[in-house]
């Protein structure tokens, strides 16, 4: 990117916890990046249409199925904006002079401004409904600033298979910091990672650290809200307190890294200045610190492989810092083992992990279930998918495998007899099953991706 030219972003999730972040990193660098696209649901069109008036982007998109309502209210608020910003107010970016942006409205409106003319799109969609703004990004041969980790995790090797040397580059905290440990490093860059043994993934532990099943089956809702060290969006913030996003992060390592899952490692680290490290042949070993901000990781893969100057404030060393490492409790958080089972088992048993744990923490949510049981139901509903596992599978399995354990795990918690079911009434007895899921039905199919899964809704509205 170095030389004259802004790079043409496309922004999708810009309202929300990475998307908002992002758009204060472009708005911050005029000289290094243009808005070519926002892209959003409905749940925000105020904030969609005041980030329009400060970027004027080429195209604004709203995910949604009642599209003359939206475009209304976008209208609406845009103008409402303007109005705001009237005169005397100079144009805040040099772009603000351009004409108002192209709308597009519907179910797959995010995908259609993933599709428009631009250099690089970030995906900033929340859960699997980021899954055909991947899809695009990659085909249309964009760089894919790559926050949206379900996506790739739900995929797997047809994401990979897509995605040519370079094309993706990770905005999850913990894989930019093994990127950035390793000099040199693009995408699938196997000559890179030659003296590599392992990648230790950091964890927070999130809010519910050195609980044991007993204490986890009492946790509210709003406890599990309650991140210890980050501030993110909703699904993201409950799969760090199952530890899910551990679950869903040591699959995107390995399919990022080409590493194999044995060698992908979690430590505990409460504070959450180490982001991740990169353990070497030779003994040696490579961290990546800074305090916990996301626009980090976002400007760094926003510039990259360059780097912008003053994006956040770095490690204070004039003051005391104490940093902890200690080992996971896989017992009390059974999520993270049944990931790996889940990427060991191939073909769609990822998505079926990710979906009945989207579902699950919608449960959860609305009071239907207790905490532990989330990790029970992704047991028993992996446990129970006949969807094909080992490798060839196509996207149409892939968003079979996704439909089909969102009505499992609902079905599941609504059968009264089914043991996965258990309420806060039930919660002294938890349910014993959720390490002993024993793998898949491994079945092997042929290869060959034609149409889009149909997006789903991220924990909180899917109930
Ligand atoms: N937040 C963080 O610090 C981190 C997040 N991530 C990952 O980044 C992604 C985004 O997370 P986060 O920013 O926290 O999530 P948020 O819930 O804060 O934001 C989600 C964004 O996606 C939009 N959105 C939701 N559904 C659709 C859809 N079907 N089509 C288009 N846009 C949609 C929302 O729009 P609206 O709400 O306006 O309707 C919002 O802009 C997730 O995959 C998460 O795992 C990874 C590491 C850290
Ligand atoms: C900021 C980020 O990358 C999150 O995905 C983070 O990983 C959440 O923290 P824990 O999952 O470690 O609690
Ligand atoms: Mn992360």
């Amino acid at each position: 990117m170095s030389g004259t030219q802004a790079r043409r972003v496309v922004v999708a999730g810009s309202t929300g916890s990475i998307g908002t972040q992002a758009i204060d990193v472009i708005a911050a660098h005029p000289d290094r990046f243009r808005a070519a696209g926002l892209a959003a649901g409905e749940g925000n069109i105020e904030l969609l249409a005041r980030q329009t008036r400060l970027l004027r982007p080429d195209v604004v998109a709203i995910t949604t199925t009642r599209p003359d309502r939206a475009a209304w209210q976008f209208h609406a608020a845009l103008a409402q904006a303007l109005e705001e910003a009237a005169p005397p107010a100079a144009p805040i970016h040099p772009s603000a002079a351009k004409p108002q942006p192209m709308l597009i409205t519907g179910p797959d409106a995010a995908e259609q401004a993933a599709a428009r003319p631009c250099d690089l799109v970030l995906n900033a969609v929340a859960g699997a409904a980021g899954l055909p703004v991947t899809l695009t990004a990659l085909e249309r041969g964009r760089l894919l600033a790559l926050a949206n980790k379900e996506s790739l995790v739900m995929g797997g090797p047809l994401i990979t298979g897509l995605a040519g040397p370079g094309q993706i580059i990770p905005v999850d905290s913990e894989h930019a910091a093994i990127a950035h440990c390793l000099p040199g490093w693009t995408y699938r860059d196997a000559a890179a990672l030659h003296p590599v043994r392992r990648l230790v993934l950091t964890c927070s532990g999130g809010p519910f650290r050195g609980y044991d099943r007993d204490r986890l089956a009492a946790v509210t809702p709003e406890q599990a809200l309650d991140h210890p060290t980050w501030r993110m969006g909703p699904l993201n913030t409950l799969n760090s307190a199952t530890l899910v996003n551990k679950g869903l992060e040591i699959i995107e390592a390995h399919l990022l890294f080409g590493v194999p899952l044995s060698a992908i490692e979690v430590v505990v680290h409460p504070q959450s200045v180490i982001h991740s490290m990169v353990e070497f042949a030779d003994g040696s070993t490579l961290a990546q610190a800074s305090p916990p901000d996301m626009r980090l990781p976002i400007a760094a893969a926003l510039a990259w492989p360059e780097r912008l100057c003053g994006i956040a404030p770095a490690i204070d060393w004039g003051r005391s810092h104490t940093w902890t490492l200690q080992p996971l409790d896989e017992r009390a958080f059974p999520t993270v083992r049944l990931a790996r089972r889940a990427a060991g088992a191939g073909g769609t048993y990822a998505a079926v992990y990710n979906a009945a744990a989207e579902q699950a923490t919608s449960l959860f949510l609305n009071g239907t279930i207790t905490f532990p049981a989330i990790g029970d139901l992704i047991a028993d509903v992996m446990s129970s998918s006949s969807h094909p596992g080992g490798t060839g599978i196509t996207l149409e399995h892939v968003q079979a495998a996704d439909t089909w354990a969102r009505a499992r795990t609902r079905q599941l918690a609504r059968d009264t007899s089914a043991p996965a079911r258990v309420t806060r009434a039930q919660a002294t007895n938890p349910h014993p099953t959720a390490e002993g899921w024993t793998g898949p039905t491994a079945v092997t199919t042929g290869n060959g991706a034609s149409s889009r899964p149909t997006p789903q809704t991220a924990a909180g509205a899917d109930t």
